[in-house]
């Protein structure tokens, strides 16, 4: 135990209530122009997991009163009927945000099929015209993937909207994870390192770190001694792992939490950190959708 350092648990729990309350003071307002937003999720298949994940997402659209729809399609189903499908939801105008579930199954080209969503509804923020407009720091009329715009709320509770002088280490360059969260720190004025599976002495480049956030997807993979004493941690990793012979499977980061937690000066848990912040940020966006799209039907003339 480290008697100097007093690290702060951030609580992504917390946040995202935060963030979930705002969002649905702003539905109310919205609902006087007779708006409401809409969240189309499409789910391909019957695997656990993502059962799970889409039905909290439908449980939370609700709950912020917005209109939530799910769509259903086997495992088998073919890649035309799910373009099929998000070309009318396209059209739809009670839909303002569209988010088909990812994995989806291997006979399915899943970039064509995100890059068939329209990007006005693109709420995961995967499409090329979202991902250029982050790219290029246009981020006034773009979609940001919702696990690193909810880790930068994260970031930002500790240190602020700037982060001029910042040293951040990204550990993975997923496109969904890795890469835009990179380019928010750039944008927010942090210096940002991307490491990977490839990354020469992945220690010694961690320990540079006043910002590490682990996106690997490799269980307890940062120990604590990659650590710089007392800096921020993100972990983004969501490894169910096994608990024991009779025991449910459980849940852990990319970071040994218990290792970590005396080394560094704030850190978000697994479960309850990153996770339930990516759902909020999804709401965030929706919502964002449906206004923009309520803005564009005024007149310009
Ligand atoms: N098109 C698409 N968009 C996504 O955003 C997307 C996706 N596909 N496919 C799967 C991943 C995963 N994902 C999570 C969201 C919330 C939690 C979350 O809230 N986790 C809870 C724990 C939940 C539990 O106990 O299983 C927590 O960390 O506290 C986890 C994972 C979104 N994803």
């Amino acid at each position: 135990m480290n008697a100097e350092i007093k690290t702060q648990v951030i609580s992504g729990k917390l946040a995202a209530e935060a963030l979930l309350s705002e969002v649905k003071a702003t539905t109310s307002e919205l609902a006087k122009s007779g708006v409401q937003p809409g969240l189309a999720v499409v789910i391909v298949g019957n695997d656990p997991a993502s059962q799970v994940y889409v039905s909290s997402k439908g449980k939370k659209a609700e709950e912020c009163g917005f209109l939530s729809i799910k769509h259903e399609l086997p495992e088998d189903a073919a890649e035309k009927d799910l373009l099929d499908l998000i070309a009318s939801l396209n059209r739809d105008d009670s839909i303002h945000g569209i988010l088909v579930q990812i994995p989806l199954p291997a006979h399915i080209d899943a970039g064509k099929v995100i890059q068939s969503i329209s990007p006005q509804k693109d709420v995961d923020g995967f499409h090329f015209t979202n991902v250029g407009k982050l790219g290029t720091g246009m981020l006034e009329t773009a979609f940001v993937p919702c696990t690193p715009a909810g880790s930068m709320r994260l970031i930002e509770q500790i240190h602020g909207k700037d982060l001029s002088g910042l040293t951040a280490v990204v550990v993975g360059r997923s496109n969904i994870v890795g890469k835009p969260m990179a380019s928010l720190l750039l944008a927010a004025n942090a210096t940002v390192i991307i490491a990977h599976s490839r990354t020469k002495n992945l220690e010694a480049m961690c320990q540079q770190a006043d910002i590490l956030v682990a996106a690997v997807g490799r269980p307890k993979m940062i120990r604590a001694d990659f650590l710089k004493p007392g800096a921020t941690v993100i972990d983004v990793g969501i490894n169910r792992v096994a608990a024991g012979p009779d025991e449910k499977s459980k849940l852990v980061g990319d970071v040994d939490f218990d290792g970590a937690i005396d080394r560094a000066g704030a850190i978000t848990p697994v479960p309850g950190g990153v996770g339930p912040m990516t759902i909020a940020m999804l709401m965030s966006n929706t919502l964002r959708a449906a206004s923009l799209a309520a803005a564009l039907k005024i007149r310009t003339y």
